[in-house]
């Protein structure tokens, strides 16, 4: 019988909790199946389909392109062959349980809100009606073969709201630093939300967005004035630059598309190397009946006085 996998996982409540078979002490979801484990610590057995399977249009097989090359993170047209190959070989270890956190931040009413509904409701709203503190939404994605989870947190511009989204900053894998591209100031402010974004973040592994939204209010004079702009100061955040508009869906998708790929490139490009430089001595198992998962167990050590 297989041992319950050492991994995050959710532990859920469900009304027909109390018709689950005697001894089961426990259910959780793992992928799209809903696991028990016995009171001895077992794994029982696969009851049924929980989550519904991953949207159709959630499904990436290839690297989607960036926006301007000019600003962005990676100007390859095809995923990391490393990545690929561990895809391909199910060698992609906890990236396919894990949710991987982004944080959305910027000026008051530059369009925070209204970008992630577009992506995740599909829908616009025309009236303002300001964020308070915080929100978030939960994106299922399939990235080559592999489940993989977003978590956008939608947070606060009004700065009397500041100080409690600031809170959620922490651990975030991506940051989406939100400017409207008919208003100069915004721009300008993006420097100033990147600063309070990296004091609970470490610089050096996460990805950042630098995102113009309301394309489809700006003239296509006023759009090359300010991208030129956008595009230098992305550069010097070593950001990557998206212009989009919630309002027509223009770019949307893609920028999304885009900030899934690579953090996922990224998780598993890490995961890699987290294997690769494990002790030796140490002994990985990799059972290909439980989706990639792994364990370590130490080898025992030769008796030197022998
Ligand atoms: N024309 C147009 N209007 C937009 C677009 N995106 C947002 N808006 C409008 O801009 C206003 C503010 O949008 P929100 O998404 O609520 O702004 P926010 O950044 O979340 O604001 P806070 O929550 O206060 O930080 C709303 O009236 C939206 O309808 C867009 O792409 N095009
Ligand atoms: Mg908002």
């Amino acid at each position: 019988m297989l041992k319950p996998p050492h991994i995050p996982v959710l532990f859920v409540s469900f009304p027909f909790y109390s018709s689950f078979p005697k001894g089961v002490s426990n259910v959780f979801v793992l992928g799209n199946k809903l696991f028990t484990v016995t009171e001895n610590n077992v794994l029982r057995s696969i009851i049924m389909s929980v989550l519904p399977p991953v949207r159709k249009d959630r499904i990436i097989g290839q690297l989607p392109k960036c926006f301007s090359k000019g600003a962005a993170l990676n100007t390859e047209d095809e995923f990391h062959n490393k990545v690929k190959t561990a895809c391909q070989q199910q060698r992609t270890g906890t990236v396919g349980f894990k949710i991987s956190k982004v944080i959305v931040v910027g000026d008051l009413a530059v369009g925070k809100t209204c970008l992630i509904n577009r992506f995740c409701k599909d829908v616009f709203d025309k009236n303002y009606k300001a964020t308070i503190g915080v929100d978030f939404e939960m994106e299922r994605f399939e990235v080559l073969g592999v489940p993989f989870s977003l978590q956008l947190w939608d947070t606060a511009g009004q700065e009397r709201f500041k100080c409690i989204a600031s809170t959620y900053y922490r651990g975030a894998q991506a940051v989406i630093i939100v400017f409207d591209l008919t208003d100069v100031a915004s721009l300008e402010h993006t420097r100033q939300w990147l600063e309070d974004a990296m004091k609970e973040n470490d610089p050096t592994s996460v990805l950042l967005f630098l995102v113009g939204t309301k394309k489809d209010l700006s003239s296509p004079a006023q759009y090359t004035l300010i991208e030129q702009d956008a595009i230098k100061l992305a550069d010097q955040m070593k950001a990557e630059y998206w212009a989009v508009s919630a309002l027509s869906g223009e770019n949307v998708r893609e920028f999304f598309f885009r900030v899934a790929s690579l953090t996922f490139e990224a998780n598993v490009l890490a995961e890699l190397e987290k294997s690769g430089s494990r002790r030796i001595g140490e002994v990985v198992q990799i059972n290909s009946n439980s989706n990639n998962l792994y364990a370590t167990s130490k080898k025992k050590q030769p008796n030197c006085c022998q």
